[in-house]
Protein backbone atom coordinates (compact mmCIF):
# COMPACT_ATOMS: atom_id res chain seq x y z
CA UNK A 1 0.00 0.00 0.00
CA UNK A 2 1.57 3.54 -0.81
CA UNK A 3 1.79 5.78 1.91
CA UNK A 4 -1.04 8.59 1.76
CA UNK A 5 -0.27 11.59 0.84
CA UNK A 6 -1.52 14.19 3.27
CA UNK A 7 -1.99 18.05 2.84
CA UNK A 8 -3.69 20.72 5.95
CA UNK A 9 -6.72 21.97 4.58
CA UNK A 10 -8.80 24.36 7.66
CA UNK A 11 -12.21 22.89 8.25
CA UNK A 12 -14.41 25.83 8.89
CA UNK A 13 -16.07 25.98 12.47
CA UNK A 14 -19.71 27.64 12.07
CA UNK A 15 -21.19 28.46 15.60
CA UNK A 16 -25.00 28.43 15.60
CA UNK A 17 -25.45 30.56 18.77
CA UNK A 18 -28.21 33.13 18.62
CA UNK A 19 -29.59 31.20 15.45
CA UNK A 20 -32.59 33.18 14.58
CA UNK A 21 -30.55 36.54 15.19
CA UNK A 22 -27.94 35.14 13.01
CA UNK A 23 -29.16 33.62 10.19
CA UNK A 24 -28.10 35.46 7.12
CA UNK A 25 -24.50 35.23 8.82
CA UNK A 26 -24.65 31.44 9.86
CA UNK A 27 -26.34 31.15 6.07
CA UNK A 28 -23.59 32.43 4.16
CA UNK A 29 -20.93 30.40 5.84
CA UNK A 30 -22.87 27.20 5.78
CA UNK A 31 -22.99 28.41 1.70
CA UNK A 32 -19.20 28.50 1.54
CA UNK A 33 -17.81 25.75 3.38
CA UNK A 34 -20.71 23.81 1.14
CA UNK A 35 -19.23 24.81 -2.09
CA UNK A 36 -15.44 24.76 -1.18
CA UNK A 37 -14.91 21.23 0.77
CA UNK A 38 -18.65 20.49 2.24
CA UNK A 39 -16.74 19.47 5.52
CA UNK A 40 -17.49 21.52 8.38
CA UNK A 41 -18.30 22.21 12.27
CA UNK A 42 -20.61 23.25 14.11
CA UNK A 43 -20.47 24.53 17.77
CA UNK A 44 -22.63 25.98 19.93
CA UNK A 45 -25.51 23.96 19.17
CA UNK A 46 -28.60 22.63 21.20
CA UNK A 47 -26.59 19.46 22.07
CA UNK A 48 -24.50 19.92 25.12
CA UNK A 49 -21.41 17.67 25.83
CA UNK A 50 -22.86 15.68 28.66
CA UNK A 51 -25.80 15.06 26.35
CA UNK A 52 -23.04 13.33 23.26
CA UNK A 53 -21.31 11.29 26.25
CA UNK A 54 -24.97 10.16 27.55
CA UNK A 55 -25.13 8.65 24.24
CA UNK A 56 -22.01 7.35 23.57
CA UNK A 57 -22.47 5.36 26.43
CA UNK A 58 -25.75 4.08 25.32
CA UNK A 59 -23.81 3.13 22.18
CA UNK A 60 -21.53 1.40 23.96
CA UNK A 61 -23.89 -0.39 26.32
CA UNK A 62 -25.27 -1.68 23.28
CA UNK A 63 -22.37 -2.85 21.82
CA UNK A 64 -21.33 -4.41 24.95
CA UNK A 65 -24.14 -7.14 24.52
CA UNK A 66 -23.24 -10.77 23.10
CA UNK A 67 -23.62 -10.88 19.55
CA UNK A 68 -26.11 -13.79 19.92
CA UNK A 69 -28.66 -10.72 21.89
CA UNK A 70 -27.51 -7.65 19.11
CA UNK A 71 -28.64 -10.39 16.25
CA UNK A 72 -32.03 -10.43 17.76
CA UNK A 73 -32.37 -7.13 16.00
CA UNK A 74 -30.72 -7.74 12.44
CA UNK A 75 -30.13 -5.37 9.60
CA UNK A 76 -32.48 -5.11 6.71
CA UNK A 77 -32.75 -3.65 3.47
CA UNK A 78 -34.75 -0.87 4.89
CA UNK A 79 -31.36 0.52 6.41
CA UNK A 80 -32.46 -0.46 10.00
CA UNK A 81 -30.59 -2.59 12.37
CA UNK A 82 -27.56 -4.34 13.51
CA UNK A 83 -24.73 -5.35 11.41
CA UNK A 84 -20.78 -6.52 11.98
CA UNK A 85 -18.14 -6.46 9.10
CA UNK A 86 -21.24 -6.67 6.93
CA UNK A 87 -20.62 -3.73 4.92
CA UNK A 88 -18.07 -3.37 1.72
CA UNK A 89 -17.10 -0.58 0.08
CA UNK A 90 -16.65 -0.16 -3.38
CA UNK A 91 -13.52 1.94 -2.75
CA UNK A 92 -12.07 -1.22 -1.20
CA UNK A 93 -13.86 -4.34 -2.06
CA UNK A 94 -13.42 -5.78 1.61
CA UNK A 95 -15.46 -5.13 4.45
CA UNK A 96 -15.31 -2.13 7.04
CA UNK A 97 -13.49 -3.93 10.46
CA UNK A 98 -16.71 -2.04 12.59
CA UNK A 99 -19.88 -2.88 13.59
CA UNK A 100 -23.21 -0.55 13.70
CA UNK A 101 -26.69 -0.10 14.06
CA UNK A 102 -29.19 1.74 11.95
CA UNK A 103 -32.10 3.28 13.87
CA UNK A 104 -34.97 5.34 11.93
CA UNK A 105 -38.22 7.22 13.50
CA UNK A 106 -40.81 5.20 11.87
CA UNK A 107 -42.28 2.37 10.71
CA UNK A 108 -38.91 0.22 10.04
CA UNK A 109 -38.25 0.03 13.43
CA UNK A 110 -40.89 -2.27 13.97
CA UNK A 111 -39.45 -5.03 15.51
CA UNK A 112 -35.95 -3.39 15.60
CA UNK A 113 -35.52 -2.14 18.68
CA UNK A 114 -33.21 -3.57 20.80
CA UNK A 115 -35.35 -5.26 23.58
CA UNK A 116 -36.10 -3.21 27.26
CA UNK A 117 -35.77 -6.31 28.95
CA UNK A 118 -32.21 -5.98 27.25
CA UNK A 119 -31.55 -2.13 27.73
CA UNK A 120 -34.22 -0.59 29.62
CA UNK A 121 -33.38 2.86 28.75
CA UNK A 122 -32.10 2.39 24.90
CA UNK A 123 -34.85 3.16 22.73
CA UNK A 124 -36.48 6.42 24.98
CA UNK A 125 -32.18 7.51 24.75
CA UNK A 126 -32.06 7.07 21.30
CA UNK A 127 -35.06 8.83 20.57
CA UNK A 128 -34.42 11.86 22.66
CA UNK A 129 -31.10 12.19 20.78
CA UNK A 130 -32.15 11.85 17.57
CA UNK A 131 -35.04 14.46 17.91
CA UNK A 132 -32.20 16.78 19.05
CA UNK A 133 -30.43 15.34 15.89
CA UNK A 134 -33.17 16.43 13.52
CA UNK A 135 -33.84 19.87 15.60
CA UNK A 136 -29.95 21.21 14.63
CA UNK A 137 -30.22 19.73 11.00
CA UNK A 138 -33.15 21.14 10.32
CA UNK A 139 -31.77 24.87 11.04
CA UNK A 140 -28.72 23.69 8.53
CA UNK A 141 -31.79 22.50 5.89
CA UNK A 142 -33.75 26.28 6.66
CA UNK A 143 -29.90 27.98 5.71
CA UNK A 144 -28.81 25.61 2.89
CA UNK A 145 -32.86 25.99 1.39
CA UNK A 146 -32.14 29.93 1.25
CA UNK A 147 -28.70 29.41 -0.07
CA UNK A 148 -30.33 27.86 -3.21
CA UNK A 149 -33.59 30.75 -3.42
CA UNK A 150 -35.67 27.50 -2.35
CA UNK A 151 -38.72 28.10 -0.01
CA UNK A 152 -37.25 28.11 3.84
CA UNK A 153 -39.13 24.54 4.34
CA UNK A 154 -38.57 23.01 1.56
CA UNK A 155 -35.25 20.59 2.50
CA UNK A 156 -37.62 20.26 6.06
CA UNK A 157 -40.63 18.96 4.39
CA UNK A 158 -38.67 16.47 2.28
CA UNK A 159 -37.44 14.93 5.94
CA UNK A 160 -40.46 15.02 8.02
CA UNK A 161 -39.77 12.68 10.78
CA UNK A 162 -42.86 12.74 12.01
CA UNK A 163 -44.00 10.68 8.83
CA UNK A 164 -44.26 6.72 9.44
CA UNK A 165 -42.08 6.07 6.43
CA UNK A 166 -39.49 8.88 6.86
CA UNK A 167 -35.93 7.66 6.15
CA UNK A 168 -33.59 9.36 8.40
CA UNK A 169 -31.05 7.42 10.43
CA UNK A 170 -29.50 7.76 13.29
CA UNK A 171 -25.98 5.04 12.75
CA UNK A 172 -24.63 3.87 16.33
CA UNK A 173 -20.60 3.20 15.26
CA UNK A 174 -18.12 1.07 16.58
CA UNK A 175 -14.59 -0.02 15.35
CA UNK A 176 -12.88 -2.52 16.98
CA UNK A 177 -9.25 -2.09 19.41
CA UNK A 178 -6.31 -2.70 16.27
CA UNK A 179 -3.41 -5.41 17.85
CA UNK A 180 -0.27 -2.96 17.48
CA UNK A 181 2.02 -6.74 17.20
CA UNK A 182 -0.35 -7.72 14.15
CA UNK A 183 1.06 -6.79 10.82
CA UNK A 184 -1.35 -4.15 9.30
CA UNK A 185 -3.71 -5.84 6.37
CA UNK A 186 -3.51 -4.66 2.90
CA UNK A 187 -6.53 -1.93 1.95
CA UNK A 188 -8.53 -2.24 5.74
CA UNK A 189 -10.04 0.46 6.64
CA UNK A 190 -12.50 1.12 10.11
CA UNK A 191 -14.55 2.78 7.06
CA UNK A 192 -13.56 2.92 3.01
CA UNK A 193 -13.40 5.71 1.08
CA UNK A 194 -16.84 6.73 0.70
CA UNK A 195 -19.16 9.47 0.18
CA UNK A 196 -22.61 9.63 2.14
CA UNK A 197 -25.98 9.71 -0.47
CA UNK A 198 -28.16 11.45 2.07
CA UNK A 199 -28.90 15.59 1.93
CA UNK A 200 -26.49 15.84 4.61
CA UNK A 201 -25.19 14.09 7.90
CA UNK A 202 -23.98 15.06 11.56
CA UNK A 203 -21.12 13.14 12.65
CA UNK A 204 -20.92 12.88 16.57
CA UNK A 205 -17.10 11.69 17.87
CA UNK A 206 -15.33 10.98 20.80
CA UNK A 207 -12.43 13.65 21.63
CA UNK A 208 -8.96 11.47 21.52
CA UNK A 209 -10.17 8.59 19.10
CA UNK A 210 -9.44 9.99 15.89
CA UNK A 211 -9.09 8.81 12.31
CA UNK A 212 -11.89 10.40 10.10
CA UNK A 213 -9.79 12.16 6.88
CA UNK A 214 -11.89 13.54 3.49
CA UNK A 215 -10.33 13.73 0.39
CA UNK A 216 -12.12 17.03 -1.79
CA UNK A 217 -12.56 18.04 -5.21
CA UNK A 218 -15.23 15.93 -6.42
CA UNK A 219 -16.97 17.84 -9.15
CA UNK A 220 -19.90 15.98 -10.01
CA UNK A 221 -21.99 13.37 -8.07
CA UNK A 222 -22.11 11.07 -10.58
CA UNK A 223 -18.76 10.28 -10.80
CA UNK A 224 -16.65 7.72 -8.59
CA UNK A 225 -13.44 9.36 -8.82
CA UNK A 226 -11.51 10.34 -6.09
CA UNK A 227 -8.07 12.11 -5.66
CA UNK A 228 -5.47 11.20 -3.33
CA UNK A 229 -4.56 13.74 -1.35
CA UNK A 230 -6.21 13.90 2.03
CA UNK A 231 -6.90 16.18 5.55
CA UNK A 232 -7.17 14.75 8.96
CA UNK A 233 -10.47 15.79 10.52
CA UNK A 234 -10.02 17.89 13.67
CA UNK A 235 -12.45 19.06 16.13
CA UNK A 236 -13.28 20.22 19.62
CA UNK A 237 -15.12 18.45 22.20
CA UNK A 238 -18.87 19.12 21.72
CA UNK A 239 -18.72 19.81 18.27
CA UNK A 240 -20.52 18.40 15.32
CA UNK A 241 -18.52 17.84 12.58
CA UNK A 242 -20.89 17.89 9.22
CA UNK A 243 -20.63 17.04 5.88
CA UNK A 244 -22.71 17.72 2.55
CA UNK A 245 -24.27 14.26 0.85
CA UNK A 246 -24.85 13.04 -2.49
CA UNK A 247 -28.42 13.93 -2.53
CA UNK A 248 -27.65 17.76 -1.38
CA UNK A 249 -24.89 17.70 -4.29
CA UNK A 250 -27.13 16.93 -6.61
CA UNK A 251 -30.24 18.95 -5.43
CA UNK A 252 -28.32 22.17 -5.63
CA UNK A 253 -26.63 21.15 -9.22
CA UNK A 254 -23.02 20.24 -8.02
CA UNK A 255 -22.79 23.76 -6.23
CA UNK A 256 -22.62 22.32 -2.80
CA UNK A 257 -19.55 19.12 -2.68
CA UNK A 258 -20.07 15.49 -1.19
CA UNK A 259 -16.65 14.66 -0.33
CA UNK A 260 -15.20 11.28 0.33
CA UNK A 261 -14.23 10.61 3.79
CA UNK A 262 -12.84 7.40 5.16
CA UNK A 263 -11.66 6.12 8.71
CA UNK A 264 -8.68 4.89 8.55
CA UNK A 265 -7.16 1.78 10.36
CA UNK A 266 -4.37 2.58 13.02
CA UNK A 267 -0.95 2.35 11.44
CA UNK A 268 1.57 5.32 13.05
CA UNK A 269 2.36 3.88 17.02
CA UNK A 270 2.43 7.66 18.55
CA UNK A 271 -0.03 9.31 16.34
CA UNK A 272 -2.86 7.03 15.69
CA UNK A 273 -5.64 5.77 18.11
CA UNK A 274 -5.31 2.37 18.12
CA UNK A 275 -8.39 1.29 21.08
CA UNK A 276 -11.97 0.64 20.15
CA UNK A 277 -13.38 3.77 18.78
CA UNK A 278 -17.23 4.84 18.77
CA UNK A 279 -18.92 7.46 16.62
CA UNK A 280 -22.15 8.39 15.86
CA UNK A 281 -23.89 9.88 12.56
CA UNK A 282 -27.08 11.12 11.52
CA UNK A 283 -27.81 10.95 8.26
CA UNK A 284 -30.84 13.31 7.22
CA UNK A 285 -32.67 10.99 4.19
CA UNK A 286 -35.10 12.40 1.81
CA UNK A 287 -38.64 10.98 1.86
CA UNK A 288 -40.18 8.57 -0.65
CA UNK A 289 -42.64 10.95 -2.28
CA UNK A 290 -40.61 13.98 -2.33
CA UNK A 291 -39.68 15.72 -5.49
CA UNK A 292 -35.68 16.33 -5.78
CA UNK A 293 -34.39 19.06 -8.67
CA UNK A 294 -32.03 21.76 -8.21
CA UNK A 295 -32.31 25.41 -9.23
CA UNK A 296 -31.01 25.45 -12.96
CA UNK A 297 -32.43 21.44 -13.55
CA UNK A 298 -29.12 20.37 -14.15
CA UNK A 299 -30.37 15.89 -13.33
CA UNK A 300 -33.77 15.17 -14.25
CA UNK A 301 -36.54 15.62 -11.47
CA UNK A 302 -36.98 12.29 -9.58
CA UNK A 303 -38.49 11.06 -6.30
CA UNK A 304 -36.48 10.37 -2.81
CA UNK A 305 -37.34 6.88 -3.17
CA UNK A 306 -35.67 6.67 -6.71
CA UNK A 307 -32.78 8.58 -5.79
CA UNK A 308 -31.69 6.13 -3.06
CA UNK A 309 -32.66 3.17 -5.36
CA UNK A 310 -30.12 4.90 -7.90
CA UNK A 311 -27.28 5.68 -5.48
CA UNK A 312 -27.50 2.18 -4.23
CA UNK A 313 -27.41 0.77 -7.67
CA UNK A 314 -24.20 3.24 -8.37
CA UNK A 315 -23.02 1.97 -5.25
CA UNK A 316 -23.47 -1.81 -5.92
CA UNK A 317 -22.01 -1.80 -9.77
CA UNK A 318 -18.57 -0.08 -8.51
CA UNK A 319 -18.35 -3.11 -5.69
CA UNK A 320 -19.08 -5.34 -8.36
CA UNK A 321 -16.25 -3.77 -10.85
CA UNK A 322 -13.92 -3.75 -7.56
CA UNK A 323 -14.26 -7.03 -6.34
CA UNK A 324 -13.77 -8.27 -10.12
CA UNK A 325 -10.74 -6.76 -9.99
CA UNK A 326 -9.81 -8.01 -6.81
CA UNK A 327 -9.89 -11.10 -7.81
CA UNK A 328 -8.50 -10.61 -10.99
CA UNK A 329 -5.37 -9.36 -8.80
CA UNK A 330 -5.71 -12.25 -6.57
CA UNK A 331 -6.49 -15.00 -9.80
CA UNK A 332 -8.36 -16.88 -7.92
CA UNK A 333 -12.74 -17.46 -8.32
CA UNK A 334 -14.76 -16.46 -4.68
CA UNK A 335 -16.54 -13.90 -3.68
CA UNK A 336 -15.05 -11.20 -1.15
CA UNK A 337 -16.21 -12.02 2.83
CA UNK A 338 -19.01 -10.42 4.25
CA UNK A 339 -22.28 -9.20 2.24
CA UNK A 340 -23.03 -5.90 0.72
CA UNK A 341 -24.89 -3.82 3.34
CA UNK A 342 -27.37 -1.00 1.91
CA UNK A 343 -26.42 1.51 4.43
CA UNK A 344 -27.10 5.08 3.65
CA UNK A 345 -23.63 6.12 3.25
O1 LIG B 1 -17.08 7.16 12.05
C1 LIG B 1 -16.79 8.15 11.39
O2 LIG B 1 -16.05 9.03 11.84
C2 LIG B 1 -17.34 8.31 9.98
C3 LIG B 1 -18.51 7.42 9.67
C4 LIG B 1 -19.03 7.61 8.29
O3 LIG B 1 -18.48 8.31 7.48
C5 LIG B 1 -20.27 6.91 7.88
O4 LIG B 1 -20.74 6.02 8.60
O5 LIG B 1 -20.81 7.27 6.81
FE1 LIG C 1 -19.78 8.71 5.77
Amino acid sequence: MGATKYTDRSIPRISLAEFDNRIDEITSQLVHAAETDGFFSLTDTEISIPEIDAIFATSESFFALPDDVKGTVPFTHNNVGWEKKGQIRPSTGVADQKESYQLQFGQNMTDKWISPSALPDFKPSAQAFMAKAQSVSEKLMLCFARGLGFPDDHFIRAHDTSRPDCQSVLRLLHYFAVDKTVPPQENFYRAGAHADWDLLTLLFQRPGESGLEICPGREAVTSFGMGDTWTKVDFAPGDIVCNIGDLLMSWSDDRFKSTFHRVKAPTDFERDYWGPRYSIAFFNQPCVDCVIQGPRGKYPEVTGAEFTRRAMERNFGALRAKQEELREKMGEGGEGGGKAVAASA
